[in-house]
């Protein structure tokens, strides 16, 4: 089945920092969900994160202990990709390189049963491109979520060229049952926010380099002076460096445009190491 409210099972594969914040607004939602990593680590790292994010809802009574154990007892994580065959919906949330997409996508082509719809949240690859790759091309979607997941209200639907009314439909309707709001937004690089968003971050990073103003001090001025809630080093920080890199790659690579070039220190913080917080070091160090 698929395009309508009977939808029960999602997987999600990759645990990291988005996956595993899906994951928990889906078992929200009330779906079963199967939380997959090919890394064991990176799988018990994320379960984790889901576990505390919970407890700390529980301490805030925002939910009571026993909705917490629901919510918990519907996540089942995998390292075994065949657990994911009979599932509605398959959402990716893997490295943002499009052949580790492509080839996770053919891979589940062949284990998921014909009517499994795969959603990416890609922050800015073709979904064309990775619909090409399957036989389903119809049922491949972008469902883009934005980071802290539990958190940020919004998820951008994109459609590729062969997605079916079908498949658009039912990615709209799964938003709603994760207490999401949808926007729609057509195919291209990087989509709509991440499209506006990553030349301010990328900016941001140049001027840090240029040595105009400190790290500190260009985030307390877009802070105060542009009233957005978190500076854009702190927000390259929380989304990490390496996916940063990749994304401001894609606006670049896709439009030929110098304008779009990535920062010099974003590469070589990349390089060295300085993810963000994830490696607990980015342009500001944390525990
Ligand atoms: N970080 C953000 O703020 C953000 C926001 C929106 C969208 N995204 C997108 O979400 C996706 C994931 O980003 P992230 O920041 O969560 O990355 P991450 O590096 O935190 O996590 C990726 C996880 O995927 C796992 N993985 C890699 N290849 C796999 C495979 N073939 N099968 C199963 N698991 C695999 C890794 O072990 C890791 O645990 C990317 O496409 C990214 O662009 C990220």
């Amino acid at each position: 089945m698929n395009g309508d409210g009977a939808m029960k099972s999602i997987a999600i594969v990759g645990a990291g920092i988005m996956g595993n914040g899906i994951a928990q607004v889906a078992a929200e939602g009330d779906y079963e969900v199967f939380l997959y990593d090919i890394n064991a680590e990176g799988l018990a790292r994320g379960v984790s994160r889901i576990e505390k994010t919970l407890a700390r809802n529980v301490e805030k009574k925002k939910i009571d202990q026993s909705q917490s154990d629901d919510i918990r007892g519907r996540i089942t994580p995998t390292g075994n990709i065949s657990d994911l065959k009979d599932v509605d919906l398959v959402i990716e949330a893997i490295i943002e390189q499009i052949e580790p997409k492509k080839s996770l996508l053919v891979e589940l082509d062949a284990i998921c049963k014909p009517s499994t719809i795969f959603a990416s949240n890609t922050s800015g690859l073709s979904i064309t491109e990775m619909a090409s790759a399957v036989k389903r091309s119809d049922k491949v979607i972008g469902m883009h979520f934005f980071n802290p997941v539990p958190v940020m209200q919004l998820v951008e639907i994109i459609r590729g060229e062969q997605t079916s009314d079908e498949t658009f439909e039912a990615a709209h309707q799964v938003a709603g049952r994760f207490n999401k709001t949808a926007i729609s937004v057509k195919e291209a690089p990087l989509f709509a926010v991440n499209r506006i968003l990553t030349p301010m971050i990328n900016e941001a990073i140049f001027v840090l380099s240029e040595g105009i103003a400190s790290a500190e001090d260009i985030d307390k001025g877009m802070m105060l002076g542009a009233s957005h809630p978190i500076g854009p080093l702190a927000l390259t920080d929380l989304i990490g460096l390496d996916t940063m890199l990749f994304v401001a790659e894609t606006l670049y690579n896709e439009t030929n445009d110098s304008k779009y070039r990535p920062a010099p220190l974003l590469k070589k913080y990349v390089r060295a190491g300085r993810l963000g917080r994830k490696s607990g070091q980015g342009f500001f160090t944390y525990d």
